[in-house]
């Protein structure tokens, strides 16, 4: 069965852009969250995003509309879910957030629908044990910003079938993403490897080695890294970083994964990063 129905769960960072590519490439998608503001913040990233092209010359007035056209919103996971041949869910990185959304949507969901995670770090395996179509759960992890970023990591659970793994590695690739498959290992292989500098950047802001913005220089003159580590931290959100340290910290039980106090404090303190408007530095 060939994919064009795709809902996505979450309008977040993550979601929006995953939802804008997802219609760029023809699918008709039908955006979901919560509430009917964090919805509308969403699209109106979505439209910002494609004026952008428009403006660049990328895409015509017409083909923006067409775009905005395949997409409707929702707040009701019933209306997301009942029509949708894959689900991509995108809401926060906690396990118990999305142990519930999926067992909601494998009740509401047509038998054949596929139901996938955007998580950055959590174990499919886990989230599909609360389903009963394990088969048919699989990790989806695109890159920030989903637009731009051409990578997805393609996350088999223990039972997902090799049909359902076809099948979202030739979605990805109507993407114009390149699809990597990696196995359910904490933060598989991209977090595993980029969440631990993060940290480190920051323990290194902690015992008073440098400002962030020297650290940050370092990285990028040094390395070249198109962002130092603390303004990617920022970006991705401190929250994030935070859950995806201590996946890896609880799933390795390795104290070189142990998350830094200061960015405990910092998420404590509701400083999450760009998205809350203050983390490693100020956004106006
Ligand atoms: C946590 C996880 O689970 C996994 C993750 O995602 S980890 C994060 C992975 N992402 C990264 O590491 C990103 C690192 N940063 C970068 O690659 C770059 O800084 C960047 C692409 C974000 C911005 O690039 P830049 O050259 O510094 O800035 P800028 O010139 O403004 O942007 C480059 C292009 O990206 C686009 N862009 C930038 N931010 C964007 C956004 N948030 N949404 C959509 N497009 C965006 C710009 O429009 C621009 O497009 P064109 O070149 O087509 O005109
Ligand atoms: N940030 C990043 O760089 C990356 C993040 N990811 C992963 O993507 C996911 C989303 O991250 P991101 O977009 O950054 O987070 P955001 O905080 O930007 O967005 C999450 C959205 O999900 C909403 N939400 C929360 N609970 C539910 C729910 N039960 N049903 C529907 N929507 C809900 C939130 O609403 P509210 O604000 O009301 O809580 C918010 O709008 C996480 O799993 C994260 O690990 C993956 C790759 C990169």
């Amino acid at each position: 069965m060939s994919i064009q129905n795709v809902s996505v769960i979450g309008a977040g960072q993550m979601g929006s852009g995953i939802a804008q590519v997802c219609a760029q490439a023809g699918f008709q998608v039908v955006l979901h969250d919560i509430e009917e503001p964090y919805v509308q913040k969403g699209l109106q990233a979505i439209t910002r995003n494609l004026a952008r092209n428009v403006e660049k010359g990328r895409l015509t007035e017409e083909d923006k509309t067409d775009i905005l056209s395949r997409i409707t919103t929702t707040t009701q996971l019933e209306t997301a879910g009942q029509q949708a041949d894959i689900v991509i869910e995108a809401i926060l990185e906690k396990m118990e957030a999305k142990e519930s959304v999926f067992s909601q949507l494998d009740q509401i969901c047509p038998a054949h629908t596929i139901l996938a995670s955007n998580t950055s770090s959590l174990p499919i395996t886990e989230i599909a044990a609360v389903t009963n179509r394990a088969e048919q759960v699989i990790g989806m992890h695109f890159m920030n910003p989903v637009p731009v970023m051409k990578l997805v990591e393609i996350i088999r659970g223990l039972a997902t079938s090799d049909e359902v793994f076809a099948q979202v590695k030739d979605m990805a690739e109507q993407l114009q993403k390149t699809a990597v498959e990696v196995n359910d290992f904490p933060g598989f292989v991209s977090n595993r490897i980029l969440m631990p500098m993060i940290n480190e950047a920051i323990y290194t802001v902690y015992e008073g080695v440098a400002t962030p913005a020297a650290i940050d220089d370092v990285m990028k003159l040094g390395m070249n890294h198109p962002m130092g580590p603390l303004t990617l931290a920022d970006f991705i959100g401190l929250d994030t970083c935070l859950s995806i340290m201590e996946t890896l910290y609880e799933g390795f039980g390795d104290s070189k994964y142990r998350p830094c106090p200061l960015l405990r404090k910092y998420v404590k303190a509701g400083w999450l990063g760009k998205k809350s408007g203050r983390g490693f530095y100020q956004y106006t």
